[in-house]
Protein backbone atom coordinates (compact mmCIF):
# COMPACT_ATOMS: atom_id res chain seq x y z
CA UNK A 1 0.00 0.00 0.00
CA UNK A 2 1.39 3.36 -1.25
CA UNK A 3 1.60 6.02 1.86
CA UNK A 4 2.21 9.26 0.45
CA UNK A 5 -1.18 10.09 -0.29
CA UNK A 6 -2.46 8.69 2.59
CA UNK A 7 -3.22 10.63 6.13
CA UNK A 8 -4.38 9.04 9.11
CA UNK A 9 -5.67 11.36 11.75
CA UNK A 10 -5.59 8.63 14.96
CA UNK A 11 -1.95 7.85 13.95
CA UNK A 12 -1.16 10.83 16.36
CA UNK A 13 -3.40 10.79 19.15
CA UNK A 14 -5.46 13.22 20.10
CA UNK A 15 -9.02 14.27 20.19
CA UNK A 16 -10.11 12.41 17.28
CA UNK A 17 -9.17 9.22 19.36
CA UNK A 18 -12.19 10.51 21.59
CA UNK A 19 -14.58 10.53 18.58
CA UNK A 20 -13.66 7.83 16.75
CA UNK A 21 -13.91 5.96 20.27
CA UNK A 22 -17.34 7.00 20.63
CA UNK A 23 -18.58 6.29 17.33
CA UNK A 24 -17.09 1.99 18.00
CA UNK A 25 -18.40 1.94 21.41
CA UNK A 26 -21.40 -0.28 22.09
CA UNK A 27 -22.50 1.89 25.17
CA UNK A 28 -22.19 5.15 23.36
CA UNK A 29 -22.96 4.64 20.05
CA UNK A 30 -27.13 3.50 20.20
CA UNK A 31 -27.42 7.93 21.15
CA UNK A 32 -27.71 8.59 17.88
CA UNK A 33 -27.46 12.31 18.35
CA UNK A 34 -24.10 12.33 19.72
CA UNK A 35 -23.18 9.44 17.03
CA UNK A 36 -23.93 11.91 14.24
CA UNK A 37 -22.29 14.90 15.95
CA UNK A 38 -19.14 12.46 16.08
CA UNK A 39 -19.29 12.15 12.46
CA UNK A 40 -19.83 15.91 11.99
CA UNK A 41 -16.88 16.66 14.57
CA UNK A 42 -14.69 14.36 12.35
CA UNK A 43 -15.63 16.25 9.32
CA UNK A 44 -14.82 19.51 10.68
CA UNK A 45 -10.90 17.85 11.60
CA UNK A 46 -10.66 16.48 8.45
CA UNK A 47 -11.61 19.52 6.80
CA UNK A 48 -8.70 21.71 8.71
CA UNK A 49 -6.19 18.73 8.13
CA UNK A 50 -7.04 18.80 4.31
CA UNK A 51 -7.17 22.86 4.35
CA UNK A 52 -3.92 23.16 5.28
CA UNK A 53 -2.82 21.19 2.02
CA UNK A 54 -4.70 23.88 -0.37
CA UNK A 55 -3.77 26.32 -2.10
CA UNK A 56 -4.06 29.79 -0.15
CA UNK A 57 -3.44 33.62 -1.41
CA UNK A 58 -2.59 36.70 -0.09
CA UNK A 59 -5.39 38.92 0.22
CA UNK A 60 -5.95 42.66 2.24
CA UNK A 61 -8.55 42.79 5.21
CA UNK A 62 -9.47 46.06 6.17
CA UNK A 63 -10.20 46.12 9.87
CA UNK A 64 -11.60 49.72 11.76
CA UNK A 65 -8.03 50.69 12.50
CA UNK A 66 -5.52 49.40 9.44
CA UNK A 67 -5.20 47.40 6.65
CA UNK A 68 -3.62 44.16 7.05
CA UNK A 69 -2.45 41.18 4.94
CA UNK A 70 -3.16 37.61 5.18
CA UNK A 71 -3.37 33.42 3.42
CA UNK A 72 -6.72 32.88 2.53
CA UNK A 73 -7.80 30.23 -0.24
CA UNK A 74 -7.87 31.06 -4.13
CA UNK A 75 -11.04 28.91 -3.99
CA UNK A 76 -13.03 27.17 -2.42
CA UNK A 77 -13.94 22.81 -2.68
CA UNK A 78 -16.64 20.97 -3.38
CA UNK A 79 -17.72 19.17 -0.86
CA UNK A 80 -19.47 15.48 -2.03
CA UNK A 81 -20.78 12.97 -0.32
CA UNK A 82 -23.02 9.64 -0.74
CA UNK A 83 -26.46 9.58 1.18
CA UNK A 84 -27.31 8.73 3.75
CA UNK A 85 -24.67 8.18 5.67
CA UNK A 86 -22.11 10.51 4.76
CA UNK A 87 -24.77 13.16 5.25
CA UNK A 88 -23.14 13.92 9.25
CA UNK A 89 -19.67 14.34 7.70
CA UNK A 90 -20.34 16.08 5.40
CA UNK A 91 -21.92 18.73 7.17
CA UNK A 92 -19.09 19.15 9.57
CA UNK A 93 -17.04 20.00 6.79
CA UNK A 94 -19.69 22.73 5.30
CA UNK A 95 -19.30 23.85 8.91
CA UNK A 96 -15.47 24.89 8.12
CA UNK A 97 -15.80 25.11 3.73
CA UNK A 98 -18.94 27.44 4.89
CA UNK A 99 -18.98 28.90 1.31
CA UNK A 100 -18.21 25.80 -0.90
CA UNK A 101 -20.76 24.17 -3.29
CA UNK A 102 -21.84 20.67 -2.87
CA UNK A 103 -22.23 17.46 -5.03
CA UNK A 104 -24.78 14.47 -3.71
CA UNK A 105 -24.83 10.84 -4.76
CA UNK A 106 -27.41 8.15 -3.82
CA UNK A 107 -25.98 4.93 -3.59
CA UNK A 108 -25.91 1.48 -1.51
CA UNK A 109 -25.07 -1.76 -0.95
CA UNK A 110 -26.94 -4.57 -1.87
CA UNK A 111 -25.85 -7.53 0.15
CA UNK A 112 -26.99 -10.52 -0.78
CA UNK A 113 -25.86 -14.15 0.33
CA UNK A 114 -22.95 -15.74 -1.55
CA UNK A 115 -22.94 -12.53 -4.51
CA UNK A 116 -20.40 -9.94 -5.07
CA UNK A 117 -21.09 -6.97 -3.74
CA UNK A 118 -23.45 -4.46 -5.45
CA UNK A 119 -23.68 -0.76 -5.27
CA UNK A 120 -26.94 0.58 -6.47
CA UNK A 121 -26.25 4.32 -7.69
CA UNK A 122 -29.47 5.71 -8.39
CA UNK A 123 -29.21 9.58 -7.89
CA UNK A 124 -26.75 12.33 -8.53
CA UNK A 125 -26.80 15.86 -8.21
CA UNK A 126 -23.59 17.87 -8.85
CA UNK A 127 -22.29 21.45 -9.28
CA UNK A 128 -19.30 21.66 -12.46
CA UNK A 129 -16.52 19.82 -11.19
CA UNK A 130 -14.13 20.76 -13.86
CA UNK A 131 -10.77 21.92 -12.82
CA UNK A 132 -12.40 22.23 -9.11
CA UNK A 133 -10.99 20.88 -5.75
CA UNK A 134 -13.00 17.83 -5.24
CA UNK A 135 -13.15 16.55 -1.44
CA UNK A 136 -15.29 13.12 -0.77
CA UNK A 137 -16.65 12.38 2.56
CA UNK A 138 -18.28 8.97 3.22
CA UNK A 139 -17.83 7.70 7.03
CA UNK A 140 -16.63 3.94 6.16
CA UNK A 141 -14.35 3.17 3.30
CA UNK A 142 -15.32 -0.97 3.90
CA UNK A 143 -14.97 -2.50 0.09
CA UNK A 144 -14.58 1.27 -1.17
CA UNK A 145 -16.97 0.35 -4.03
CA UNK A 146 -19.58 3.21 -3.16
CA UNK A 147 -16.70 5.50 -3.19
CA UNK A 148 -14.96 4.41 -6.64
CA UNK A 149 -18.31 4.03 -8.27
CA UNK A 150 -19.94 7.88 -6.98
CA UNK A 151 -16.50 9.49 -8.29
CA UNK A 152 -16.44 7.88 -11.49
CA UNK A 153 -19.98 9.02 -11.78
CA UNK A 154 -19.23 12.59 -10.45
CA UNK A 155 -16.99 12.46 -13.74
CA UNK A 156 -19.61 13.62 -16.04
CA UNK A 157 -20.00 16.57 -14.62
CA UNK A 158 -16.04 17.65 -14.57
CA UNK A 159 -12.56 16.27 -14.51
CA UNK A 160 -11.48 17.73 -10.63
CA UNK A 161 -8.33 19.45 -10.47
CA UNK A 162 -7.35 17.66 -7.29
CA UNK A 163 -9.62 15.26 -5.08
CA UNK A 164 -9.34 14.52 -1.53
CA UNK A 165 -11.55 11.17 -0.08
CA UNK A 166 -11.86 11.59 3.42
CA UNK A 167 -13.49 8.86 5.63
CA UNK A 168 -13.96 7.97 9.08
CA UNK A 169 -12.94 4.60 9.38
CA UNK A 170 -11.60 2.35 6.89
CA UNK A 171 -10.37 -1.49 5.75
CA UNK A 172 -7.00 -2.02 4.54
CA UNK A 173 -8.66 -4.04 1.66
CA UNK A 174 -11.13 -0.82 0.50
CA UNK A 175 -8.21 1.90 0.65
CA UNK A 176 -5.85 -0.75 -1.61
CA UNK A 177 -8.86 -0.73 -4.27
CA UNK A 178 -9.43 3.36 -4.11
CA UNK A 179 -5.90 3.46 -4.84
CA UNK A 180 -5.93 1.75 -7.58
CA UNK A 181 -8.65 3.22 -9.46
CA UNK A 182 -8.44 6.77 -8.38
CA UNK A 183 -4.61 7.06 -8.02
CA UNK A 184 -4.36 10.67 -8.04
CA UNK A 185 -6.78 10.45 -4.72
CA UNK A 186 -5.57 11.95 -1.46
CA UNK A 187 -6.75 9.77 1.56
CA UNK A 188 -7.62 11.06 4.76
CA UNK A 189 -8.91 8.81 7.38
CA UNK A 190 -9.90 8.88 11.07
CA UNK A 191 -8.69 5.26 11.65
CA UNK A 192 -7.63 2.83 9.62
CA UNK A 193 -9.02 -0.94 10.88
CA UNK A 194 -7.92 -4.36 10.01
CA UNK A 195 -10.04 -5.94 7.78
CA UNK A 196 -13.69 -6.81 6.04
CA UNK A 197 -15.45 -9.82 7.13
CA UNK A 198 -17.43 -12.24 4.93
CA UNK A 199 -20.29 -9.58 4.53
CA UNK A 200 -17.54 -6.97 3.34
CA UNK A 201 -18.12 -5.04 7.14
CA UNK A 202 -15.28 -3.55 8.74
CA UNK A 203 -13.72 -5.04 11.24
CA UNK A 204 -13.60 -3.59 14.41
CA UNK A 205 -15.30 -0.96 13.04
CA UNK A 206 -18.73 0.20 14.44
CA UNK A 207 -21.26 -1.44 12.89
CA UNK A 208 -23.58 0.10 10.11
CA UNK A 209 -23.25 4.04 9.98
CA UNK A 210 -26.27 4.56 7.96
CA UNK A 211 -28.54 2.90 10.72
CA UNK A 212 -26.56 4.16 13.56
CA UNK A 213 -27.06 7.83 12.30
CA UNK A 214 -30.46 7.71 10.65
CA UNK A 215 -32.18 4.21 11.93
CA UNK A 216 -32.71 0.69 10.39
CA UNK A 217 -33.64 0.05 6.33
CA UNK A 218 -36.29 -1.92 6.08
O1 LIG B 1 -16.93 0.69 0.78
P1 LIG B 1 -18.23 0.02 0.56
O2 LIG B 1 -18.13 -1.48 0.66
O3 LIG B 1 -18.91 0.46 -0.69
O4 LIG B 1 -19.16 0.38 1.79
C1 LIG B 1 -19.28 1.68 2.26
C2 LIG B 1 -20.65 2.22 2.07
O5 LIG B 1 -21.55 1.55 2.96
C3 LIG B 1 -22.29 2.51 3.68
O6 LIG B 1 -23.43 2.87 3.00
P2 LIG B 1 -24.68 1.87 2.86
O7 LIG B 1 -24.63 1.11 1.58
O8 LIG B 1 -24.80 1.05 4.11
O9 LIG B 1 -25.90 2.88 2.73
P3 LIG B 1 -26.55 3.84 3.82
O10 LIG B 1 -25.73 5.09 3.83
O11 LIG B 1 -27.91 4.09 3.28
O12 LIG B 1 -26.56 3.13 5.13
C4 LIG B 1 -21.30 3.65 3.80
O13 LIG B 1 -21.88 4.86 4.12
C5 LIG B 1 -20.65 3.67 2.45
O14 LIG B 1 -21.33 4.47 1.50
O1 LIG C 1 -18.54 -1.71 8.13
C1 LIG C 1 -19.34 -1.13 7.37
C2 LIG C 1 -19.34 -1.32 5.99
C3 LIG C 1 -20.22 -0.64 5.22
N1 LIG C 1 -21.07 0.23 5.80
C4 LIG C 1 -21.08 0.44 7.14
O2 LIG C 1 -21.87 1.25 7.64
N2 LIG C 1 -20.21 -0.25 7.88
MG1 LIG D 1 -25.70 1.46 5.70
Amino acid sequence: MQNDNLHILTATPSLANHFVAELRDVSVQHDSLRFRRNLERLGELLAYEISKTLPYETRDIVTPLATTQTQLLTAQPVLATILRAGLPMYNGMLNYFDKAYSTFVGAYRVEEENTELQINMEYLASTDLHDKILILADPMLATGRSLVKSYKGMLRHGKPVQVHIAAAIASPEGVAYVQKEVPEAHIWLGAMDERLNEHFYIVPGLGDAGDLAFGPKV
